[in-house]
């Protein structure tokens, strides 16, 4: 992918991942659409990620990448349509994520499932290998300011539903997520309450 292509790419889904966020803000009926929009503070993070899965001669020993959840607010990501192997965690099964030609995949991350208080939840996937062909994605990161805090909306919180995760700084959660990422652990049950 060329730089051109690639900010072409980043600005269109900065909109993308706007209209999402929005529609996120109305569907758990807060009081302004722009809620996680703002929550991005002034120096919010973008990263691109382009991942290159070489096919394997012995899948069933090898992941492409392992079980995580993204630590991201969103991530916009482009799969190879020629090819799937990426997979989400359900009920305790692995469920394949189908190819949809065109098609933007939108993946909730941690710092959205702590802002809405668990009404949004972060999936835990992963990328399997296969014999037969290689495997590209272009995944886009969002998220907020690593020196601000997140914390589930005040909006979100009542007699029913108490706040059921912590006050966490952006950047010590990154810290966290890579370390437990390591681990083999999530990061998001640090900060559950
Ligand atoms: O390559 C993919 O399809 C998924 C990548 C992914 O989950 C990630 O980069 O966090
Ligand atoms: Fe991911």
């Amino acid at each position: 992918m060329s730089r051109d292509a690639l900010h072409e790419f980043t600005k269109k889904c900065g909109g993308v991942k706007d209209d999402l966020l929005r529609a996120m803000a109305k569907l758990l009926e807060l009081n302004d659409d722009d809620y996680f929009v703002k929550h991005f503070g002034e120096r919010p993070l973008t990263n691109a990620r382009c991942s290159y899965y070489p096919e394997c001669p012995r899948p069933e020993l090898v992941f492409g990448l392992k079980p995580h959840s993204d630590g991201t607010v969103v991530t916009v990501l482009m799969v190879d349509d020629r090819i799937g192997g990426l997979q989400v965690l359900k009920d305790g099964v692995w469920w394949d994520v189908p190819i949809v030609p065109h098609t933007l995949l939108l993946i909730i991350g941690d710092q959205t499932e702590i802002m809405s208080n668990g009404i949004l939840k972060s999936p835990v996937h992963r990328v399997v290998t296969n014999t037969k062909k290689e495997r590209l994605s272009v995944a886009l990161d969002y998220s907020v300011d690593p020196k601000k805090e997140i914390e589930p909306s005040a909006q979100l919180i009542n007699e029913k539903r108490s706040a059921l995760y912590t006050k966490v700084k952006i950047k010590d959660y990154f810290a966290r997520n890579y370390n437990d990422f390591t681990q083999g652990k999530m990061a998001i049950d640090t900060v559950k309450v």
